[in-house]
C-alpha cells in the first residue's frame, strides 16, 4: 500500500522545495502535478493551439509524451524527447499552465496519469487539488501557504538565482502571483482550496527546514 502525502497551496508557498526534500527523506515517489499543466501549456504553444479551444487543449493533454528522469542534480523533464526542464519554469509558462488548468477536459485527461504515481512505499504529491480531487483518501494532507508578498520575494530571488541574464521586477511578479491565485481559486473545476481534512501550514515566517520538520512530525504521528 502507498502512503500518500499531499501538499497543496498557492505559487511560491514552498510546495515543490519541501515535497522534493520530503520524498527524498522518506524514499517516496514525487508527483509534481504542476509540471504536467506547465507541459500541457507548453505543448499547446508549440502546436499553435488556440487557448480558447477546449477540445484541442484536451487532446494536447491526453497525448502528452512526457518523461521525468531523476538524477542527483534534480529532475530532467522531456517533452517529445526534448529537455524542457527550464522552458516550463518561466513566468509565462506558469500563466499558460494556469490557463489550461482551468479547462475541465484538460484536468480529466491528466487525472489517471497523476494517480499512477501512487506506488508503495508512498508518494508526495505537490499541486493545487492533490488532497481535494486527485487523492481524496490521502493519509496526510497539508495546505501550505505564505503571504503573497513573501511568495513574490521568494520567486524573485529564485528567478535571479537562475542567472538567465533577464531582469525581473518585484511588482510585476507580485501582480502575476496575485493574478494566478485569483484564476486558480475562482475556476469552477478543482479550484485551489484546502481539503476539509487538510492541516494548514503558513510558511511566511518559517525556514524550509522548519516546514520540513513540521511535515515530518505530522507524518510520524500518522503512520
Ligand atoms: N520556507 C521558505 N523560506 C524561504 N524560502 C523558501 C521557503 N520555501 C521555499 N522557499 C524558496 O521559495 C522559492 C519558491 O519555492 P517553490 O518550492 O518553488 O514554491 P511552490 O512550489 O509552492 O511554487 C524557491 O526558491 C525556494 O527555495
Ligand atoms: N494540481 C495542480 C497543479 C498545478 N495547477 C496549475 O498549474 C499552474 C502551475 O503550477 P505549479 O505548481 O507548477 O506552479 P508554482 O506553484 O510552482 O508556481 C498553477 O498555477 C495551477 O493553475 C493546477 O491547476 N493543479
Amino acid at each position: 500500500m502507498a502512503f500518500i502525502i499531499t501538499i497543496d497551496g498557492p505559487s511560491g508557498a514552498g510546495k515543490g522545495t519541501v515535497s522534493a526534500k520530503l520524498a527524498h527523506e522518506l524514499g517516496f515517489a514525487l508527483l509534481d502535478s504542476g509540471a504536467l499543466y506547465r507541459l500541457t501549456g507548453l505543448a499547446a504553444r508549440l502546436n499553435q493551439c488556440n487557448f480558447s479551444d477546449s477540445a484541442a487543449l484536451g487532446e494536447v493533454a491526453r497525448s502528452l509524451d512526457v518523461e521525468f528522469c531523476s538524477t542527483e542534480a534534480g529532475v530532467t523533464i522531456y517533452l517529445s524527447g526534448q529537455d524542457v526542464s527550464q522552458a516550463i519554469r518561466t513566468e509565462q509558462a506558469g500563466m499558460d499552465a494556469s490557463a489550461v488548468a482551468a479547462v475541465p477536459v484538460v484536468r480529466e485527461a491528466l487525472l489517471q496519469r497523476q494517480r499512477d504515481f501512487a506506488k508503495a512505499p508512498g508518494v508526495v504529491a505537490d499541486g493545487r487539488d492533490m488532497g481535494s480531487t486527485v487523492f481524496p483518501d490521502a493519509q496526510l494532507k497539508v495546505f501550505l501557504t505564505a503571504s503573497a508578498e513573501e511568495r513574490a520575494r521568494r520567486r524573485l530571488a529564485q528567478l535571479q538565482d537562475a542567472n538567465t541574464g533577464e531582469s525581473f521586477d518585484y511588482d510585476k511578479i507580485l501582480q502575476d502571483i496575485e493574478a494566478r491565485d485569483k484564476q486558480d481559486s475562482e475556476r469552477s473545476s478543482s479550484p485551489l482550496q484546502a481539503a476539509s481534512d487538510a492541516v494548514m501550514l503558513d510558511s511566511s515566517d518559517k525556514s524550509i527546514a522548519e516546514v520540513l520538520a513540521d511535515i515530518l512530525s505530522l507524518y510520524r504521528s500518522r503512520c
